[in-house]
């Protein structure tokens, strides 16, 4: 019975990778007891935009196998590692950037983390926006200072489930930061190699606006799996966007995808929806997937003031569910870019 169901399982296919779990080394478990099986598959992340698909095609394909009456499905999840793991421990480095200030790249570069973490994932955030951190106070923790530990490592801070990195937490408050190129590519380099990060699934970069020096640094230094932009729908801020899109292609990054935020603002009294900026602009960057659109929302401004990310003071809110889909879109789309660079013998 066992070698039937494997048998059939090699007809199911992963929606989003494109091969049969068996193959893909998904299939963890199987277990028979009579004409009772349960199957164990072990998600490439816990993440996984696509567990109610994978659970009906492998519930069905299951059934279909003579003399078996019941399925059930067990979910595991481990995070596969690319084939140069960018640091120690740390599976996957992903860019948060966008082409022009003010667009909302450090919310939806906190609400992501804080998605990715709630569903289970390991994840770090390191705030490489020097010139305007604003990841600690975002978290809450603006007045907490990094300390090393007895090798001489920078401990990130934790708060709402995610290891983190800020300026901020280095440099007195209100104090501008006047540096130089070198000076910020030092940085960068500590933040992520000085760094005691621990095991991480997602290493989750917020990025300065623009095209500049730590965007430079970064793609030099590191093997990253990949950037996201954020944009809002608004031709000026379009043209920025693209602009940072051609550097990351110039530097070899590959796009994981773009997040348009200030989608549309949704009228709580009346229900109205108002398009304020334009809202379907992020499809007209190319030929690179849109994870989601993020409405307007006063809870992601006054959460992110009040230092809890909306995604968990107001889970129920219309954009921390647009952006817990967003994370779990990027989840899935890491997954493919990963998995895509792997020769089959090492997937299993
Ligand atoms: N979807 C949203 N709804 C309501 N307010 C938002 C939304 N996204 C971001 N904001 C607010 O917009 C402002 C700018 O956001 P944020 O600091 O995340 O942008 P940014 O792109 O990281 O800026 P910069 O790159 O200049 O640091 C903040 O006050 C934030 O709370």
């Amino acid at each position: 019975m066992r070698e039937a169901v494997l048998e059939v399982l090699r007809s199911v296919n992963d929606p989003e990778l494109h091969r049969d779990l068996v193959s893909l080394g998904m299939i963890e478990r199987i277990d028979v007891a009579g004409s009772d099986i349960t199957v164990k598959v072990n998600l490439t992340t816990p993440a996984c935009p696509l567990k109610a698909t994978i659970e009906r095609d492998v519930r069905e394909a299951v059934m279909s196998v003579t003399g078996v009456e019941s399925v059930t499905v067990e979910f595991g999840a481990q995070v596969r590692m690319p084939s140069t793991p960018p640091m120690p421990g740390v599976k996957n480095v992903l860019l948060i950037g966008s082409g022009k200030g003010g667009v909302g790249k450090s919310s939806v570069a906190v609400n992501i983390a804080c998605a990715l973490a709630q569903s289970g994932a390991s994840v770090g955030l390191m705030d490489a926006d020097v010139y305007g951190p604003s990841v600690a106070h975002m978290l809450g923790k603006s007045s907490a200072k990094l300390t090393g530990n007895a090798e001489r490592k920078m401990m990130p801070l934790e708060a709402h489930g995610i290891r983190f990195i800020s300026m901020a937490n280095l440099s007195p408050a209100g104090q501008a930061l006047v540096w130089r190129g070198p000076m910020l590519h030092s940085a960068i380099q500590q933040f992520l190699k000085d760094a005691a990060w621990g095991e991480l699934d997602y290493l989750i970069v917020d990025l300065p606006p623009g095209t500049g020096d730590v965007q430079l640094s970064l793609t030099q230094s590191v093997q990253v799996t990949g950037a996201v932009i954020v944009t809002t729908p608004q031709d000026v801020a379009l043209i920025d966007a693209a602009r940072a899109i051609d550097m990351f292609r110039k530097a070899n990054v590959p796009i994981l995808g773009i997040i348009e935020n200030m989608s549309y603002f949704e009228a709580p009294d009346t229900g109205h929806i108002y398009d304020l900026f334009g809202r379907g602009g992020a499809s007209k960057l190319g030929n690179y997937p849109v994870l989601g659109e993020v409405p307007l929302d006063t809870d992601v401004r006054q959460d992110a003031d009040n230092g809890t990310p909306a995604v968990i003071s107001h889970p129920q809110a219309a954009a921390s569910i647009a952006l817990r889909q967003i994370a779990q879109n990027l989840a899935g789309r890491v997954s493919v870019q990963t998995l895509t660079e792997l020769p089959m013998a090492q997937l299993a």
